[in-house]
């Protein structure tokens, strides 16, 4: 059964896959339309990708604007990360981040709402992350908050970042799309 958890923001969802190992290796299931519709969380995803990093990576605080925003449904495959998702959404918990540990060897995922920016940094040597998203990639609408811009502590001293998301405003100087 799939393990759907709340945590302190509204539908962000911390996730673990059934799955099983054997002598020949493992088996994980990562998407069930039913489990996700009960837990009130959307299955109807667009485009599918990957990614892989070294230790010391950040990856993120990354979002789709409106008319393309998005859910999206993050699995660690391999490593270990720390997850961060940021709030967005008008409101009162607007600014406000989870933080969650997740570990591939035990089929952890997280379930990103619309409204949400994600981002990681990688805890193992290595980590492998897929991602299912409900619209498909909009490079005009594809946005950031940089990691270090919302008082967030990563306990990392100098991340490996891409060089567009060393350029992302920070929280204070961004207006809200959603
Ligand atoms: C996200 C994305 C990127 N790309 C391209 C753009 C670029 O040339 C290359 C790598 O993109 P990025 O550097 O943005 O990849 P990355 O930093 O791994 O982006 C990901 O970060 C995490 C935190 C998320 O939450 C994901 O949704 C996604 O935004 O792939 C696509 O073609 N389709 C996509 O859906």
């Amino acid at each position: 059964m799939f393990e759907i958890h709340p945590t302190a923001l509204p539908q962000v969802a911390f996730l673990r896959a059934p799955g099983s190992r054997d002598a020949r290796g493992g088996f994980r299931k990562l998407a069930h339309a039913p489990a996700l519709a009960a837990a009130g969380l959307r299955s109807d995803f667009a485009e599918i990708y990957c990614s892989t990093s070294q230790a010391g990576v950040v990856r993120g605080m990354h979002f789709q604007a409106p008319p393309h925003q998005h859910a999206k449904l993050v699995w660690c495959l391999e490593g270990r990360v720390t997850d961060v998702v940021l709030d967005l959404r008008p409101g009162e918990r607007y600014g406000r981040a989870v933080a969650l540990d997740l570990d591939g060897a035990a089929r952890d995922g997280v379930y990103v709402p619309e409204g949400c920016a994600h981002g990681f940094a990688v805890r193992s040597d290595h980590a492998t992350l897929l991602y299912m998203v409900t619209s498909v990639h909009a490079p005009e609408a594809d946005l950031g908050i940089r990691w270090d811009g919302f008082g967030f502590d990563w306990g990392v001293e100098s991340p490996i970042l891409s060089e567009r998301d060393r350029r992302h405003p920070g929280l204070k100087d961004f207006a809200t799309p959603f």
